[in-house]
């Protein structure tokens, strides 16, 4: 579904990406794995149309995307579940809920919501604020799954949280991708990546070092660890 062919992304006269080819399938789960300023961010970014100092190709269900810009990718299905979590603090758990637009007939209801998510039912009235770091991460899935996007792009989803909710989030991610929606996650718990993925490219300076199935990423994961220094 997500085709990206010899990405090159520059910052002014600084190169960050050096020509990166990936894929994601329907229903595949798939993680890019690096050191800080491998440039992991910046390949996402540049999937969403954020970053816009890119030559190369990428393509979306079978579309050239390649210079839409990012509203433009957004209503094609691209689900970008940002790294802040982009909660409005104010509003209630059902408010967030309620204001992403509908892309496509793929759109999660309320109740679909509040059956993945027993977390979030029980919270709907609670103000943004009050939230937990893994409520929030949840409900910044859940707002995305809101829209209907084919592919969600998701930055360390288990960042800062605790075991058992970093276990939780993975289960999410198998739900999300029992329904055919293809996952691309940027993630340094090499551990977690395991658990949840299919597939990993590993990216070293700008550059796709190795890309693994999850059998010989299991396999090398004390290799990994030390190259990401962890
Ligand atoms: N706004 C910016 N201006 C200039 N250079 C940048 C900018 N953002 C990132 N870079 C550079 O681009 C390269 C890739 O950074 P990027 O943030 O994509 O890496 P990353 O793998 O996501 O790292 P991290 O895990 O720390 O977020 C690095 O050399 C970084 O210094």
């Amino acid at each position: 579904m997500l085709e990206v062919t010899d990405l090159k992304a520059w910052y002014g006269e600084a190169q960050a990406l050096h020509g990166v080819t990936v894929s994601v399938e329907k229903g595949e789960v798939v993680t890019l794995v690096g050191r800080n300023g491998a440039g992991k961010t910046t390949l996402v970014r540049c999937l969403i149309g954020l970053h816009r100092q890119v030559s190369g190709a990428v393509s979306f269900l079978g579309r050239d995307v390649t210079g839409v810009p990012a509203h433009r990718r957004a209503r094609a299905g691209m689900g970008w579940v940002q790294d802040d979590r982009g909660i409005y603090a104010s509003l209630s758990v059902e408010e967030n809920l309620l204001l992403p637009p509908r892309v496509s007939d793929r759109a999660w209801t309320l109740e679909q919501v509040y059956e993945a998510f027993p977390e979030l039912a029980v919270r709907r009235k609670a103000p943004g604020t009050t939230l937990s770091g893994g409520e929030q991460q949840m409900l910044a899935i859940a707002r995305v799954l809101r829209t209907g996007a084919r592919l969600l792009l998701m930055d360390e989803p288990s960042e800062g949280l605790a075991p058992v909710v970093v276990a939780r989030i993975g289960a999410i991610i198998a739900e999300i991708k029992a329904t055919g929606v293809g996952v691309l996650l940027i993630e340094q718990n090499v551990k977690f990546a395991a658990t949840v993925a299919d597939r990993h490219y590993l990216l070293s300076q700008g550059r796709i070092a190795t890309a693994l199935d999850n059998s010989e990423f299991r396999r090398r994961e004390g290799e990994l660890l030390e190259h990401l220094g962890i």
